[in-house]
């Protein structure tokens, strides 16, 4: 035989990552001389007595590696041990193929045992004679059916502490702890079973020897290719991201659709790494030469550079030259700019644009409505459904607007946003909503022309360039905050048909308002659409406090359906969010330079409701020789500074270690000006409190490990 393939089962990769430097070189050229020729004599590659599929081979005088062969050509590394240690007690070592996932597992029993001691239980903990054992109450059968490891099951049985079953299902098999974890947090086996085992559980009969079968299966985690395990091995910030993927994520990144897809779940599921694996896993399906027939798009311009660089980083110069990234708004921006070159206006936000809705108010002197409800009227009625005329205006739907609307109430409102759109004209502007509708118009007509071509083949050589559609293939991440302008042109811009929308969004986030209903734009989602539950980001402590700040609101599925968060939870474990309360302002700012210099280091940031209060913020800690950096709309001022300081608007899908979110206070969050809505507006006050309840929860779950959520005065309604 000559030239093998040799992956990394994702266990094995943690336990090579604690291994000596020296040991992990000597596994990088024992790898290579592996896949060149697995027989050379130097290597010693020998079968397990007593193992089919086992074998091991020569790492270096002192080190043997595991090998699992899965026929032919393929081979998975599980495990690198110390010589002496190898050949004992062999049948401790137990392969398998879960029968319920069909996926690969591998564990060494003795391994497992010793990370039962390994972590002294806490020291408040009964001593162990008086332990019940956790799991007294689920018979085997109904833990292997759940996707427990079987030979973990006498191990299992033992388990009397938290300590060691988080300690067991860090070894465990993926599936195995994340039962154990779900059993343990107090879903019943019915709720385990739909929630953690059935979205990865397979539906063919699985043959529990065919390991050739099991290695192709999404629930197999191991490397994907060679280069792979090499990149493991030299790089140490190597990401995990790129080459474990859970289950259900390669799944969905994996799935042929026969129209748009759309892909939920909670902060952290791994939605953005979905996606940055949905655009390659397109790419390499693409015929070869072509143009960026990938659209990768988001909603704020340092997300986008984010994924570009991201997206390098997973697949390569070559798949990213294939990709067009770029935010939404400046896509629209760059429809409009191409047909009227020259004459594009200057670009205003929304804050912008609501002081002009305030000159204008000021000027007429009318005091029923407020710039903001102008503004939401304008972009979201009048703009969002293209209406072009006075008359549309009247009979147009107004659904979950609130404040119902006289006929003469519409021709008033009708005669200002006339009047608004002459007063951006003298200004030289245009919004940011003003120059999507016109990209979605320009869109739209294209996309008429070309099916207009289309049925007249004589005419499709003329055709040229115009006619055929932007992208093959459209992927759209945060999707919650698009607008319906926003979908109506990317609708546009690619044919209808298999995988041409992939779109990964989380109503519980959105945060800017723009509610949609993707069927009424012609984006039809319903039966391709799926949820993630597992978060990788945040604790379980982390994550049940922010779920709790949505209180008992409902969600939408950017459909015409609900949504919400059932199964949502973590395997990481951590401390409690803390809750502080300070007299004013300044004692709170306080507060905050006393929590950084508690932590220390860096992956620090502060959240606070008002722009004001970062700089007061930035002041702060300046004082105690702490730099900070502001993050604007194109990201963090100072990427690598130890603590980053922003609006809550600024922290979506970004991360940190450790979180202050601050300034949590009654006419804050939420502010003064939504309490006075409730009498005018319920329908108006209700959205508002929940963009609120989004925008603390996006602050709260962008923390990995701590949190620490304070206010001065009253503490905000939304905190427990
Ligand atoms: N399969 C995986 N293996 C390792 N890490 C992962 C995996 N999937 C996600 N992560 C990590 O989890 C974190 C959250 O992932 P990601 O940002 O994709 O989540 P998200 O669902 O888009 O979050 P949000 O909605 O909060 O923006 C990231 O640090 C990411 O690297």
């Amino acid at each position: 035989m000559s030239g093998a393939r040799l992956r990394l089962l994702d266990r094995a990769e943690k336990e090579i990552m604690k291994l000596p430097r020296s040991v992990k070189g000597a596994i990088y050229d024992f790898q290579h001389k592996f896949r060149n020729n697995p027989e050379n004599k130097g290597l010693r590659l020998k079968q397990l007595k007593g193992h089919a599929q086992l074998y091991s081979a020569r790492v270096n005088d002192d080190y043997r590696a595991l090998l699992l062969h899965a026929g032919g050509v393929e081979y998975v590394l599980v495990a690198v041990k110390p010589r002496g240690e190898v050949y004992d007690h062999l049948d401790r070592y137990r392969p398998q193929i879960n029968p319920v996932t069909g996926g690969i597992e591998f564990v060494d029993l003795v391994v497992a045992a010793e990370t039962l001691t390994a972590r002294p239980p806490a020291p408040a903990a009964e001593p162990a004679a008086q332990r019940a054992p956790i799991f007294a109450a689920h018979p085997d059968e109904r833990l292997v059916e759940l996707g427990v490891a079987e030979p973990l099951l006498p191990l299992v049985r033992k388990l009397t502490t938290e300590e060691e079953l988080l300690a067991l299902a860090e070894y465990a098999p993926q599936l195995t702890g994340e039962v154990l974890l779900a059993l343990y947090d107090g879903r019943t086996p019915d709720e385990v079973l739909e929630q953690v085992t059935a979205p990865v559980a397979v539906e063919e009969k699985i043959d529990t020897g065919d390991y050739a079968a099991a290695l192709e299966r999404p629930a197999t985690a191991v490397t994907t290719g060679d280069a792979d395990l090499r990149e493991i091995l030299e790089q140490s910030d190597f990401g995990r991201w790129k080459v474990f993927l859970h289950p259900a994520q390669r799944k969905l990144v994996e799935r042929a659709y026969r129209g748009p897809a759309r892909v939920s779940g909670g902060p952290g599921t791994g939605k953005t790494i979905v996606a940055l694996h949905r655009v390659r896993h397109l790419v390499e399906r693409l015929p070869a030469g072509g143009g960026k027939s990938v659209l990768f798009t988001t909603f704020n311009k340092n997300l986008a550079a984010d994924l570009q660089q991201r997206l390098i980083a997973l697949a390569g110069p070559d798949v990213a030259a294939r990709v067009h990234i770029t935010n939404i708004d400046k896509l629209a921006a760059e429809v409009v700019a191409e047909i009227e070159h020259g004459r594009a206006r200057r670009r205003i936000d929304d804050g912008k644009a609501r002081e002009l809705w305030d000159e204008l108010l000021a000027e007429t002197g009318d005091n029923r409505w407020d710039a903001a409800f102008l503004n939401e009227e304008w972009t979201q009625v009048i703009l969002g459904q293209g209406l072009k005329t006075r008359a549309e205006y009247f009979r147009a739907r107004r659904a979950g607007r609130g404040r119902p609307l006289s006929r003469k109430d519409r021709a008033d409102l009708w005669k200002l946003t006339e009047r608004y759109v002459m007063l951006l004209e003298d200004r030289g502007v245009s919004t940011l909503q003003q120059v999507t509708e016109r990209a979605a118009q320009l869109e739209a007509a294209r996309a008429r022309d070309r099916a207009a071509y289309a049925e007249r083949p004589a005419l499709q050589d003329e055709s040229g360039m115009r006619n055929r559609p932007r992208y093959r293939h459209i992927v759209v991440d945060e999707a919650q905050d698009l607008s319906a302008a926003h979908w109506r042109m990317l609708r546009a811009m690619v044919d209808p048909g298999a995988d041409d929308l992939f779109i990964v969004g989380d109503s519980h986030q959105r945060i800017y308002g723009n509610q949609v209903s993707l069927g009424a734009l012609g984006i039809a989602i319903r039966g391709r659409s799926s949820r993630l539950t597992l978060s990788y980001r945040t604790t379980h402590e982390i994550l049940g406090t922010a779920v709790r700040l949505l209180g008992t609101e409902t969600w939408d599925d950017l459909d015409d359906g609900g949504d919400d968060l059932t199964g949502y939870r973590s395997v990481l474990r951590g401390r409690r969010p803390g809750l502080r309360g300070f007299r004013d302002w300044n004692a709170e700012l306080d507060g905050i330079a006393a929590q950084v210099a508690a932590w220390g280091g860096d992956s620090i940031a502060v959240c606070v409701p008002e722009r004001r209060m970062v700089a007061d913020v930035e002041r702060r800690l300046a004082a105690d020789g702490v730099v900070a950096s502001a993050i604007t709309g194109d990201g963090p001022r100072h990427g690598a500074a130890p603590v980053h300081v922003g609006t809550m608007h600024r922290f979506k899908g970004l991360e940190y270690q450790r979180m202050i979110v601050a300034g949590i206070a009654e006419g804050l969050v939420p502010p003064a000006w939504i309490l006075r809505l409730a009498d005018e507006d319920a329908v108006r006050y209700g959205r508002e409190l929940r963009r609120f309840r989004s925008l603390l929860f996006v602050a709260v779950t962008r923390a990995r490990d701590d949190v620490v959520i304070s206010w001065h005065g009253d503490k905000s309604r939304f905190l427990p």
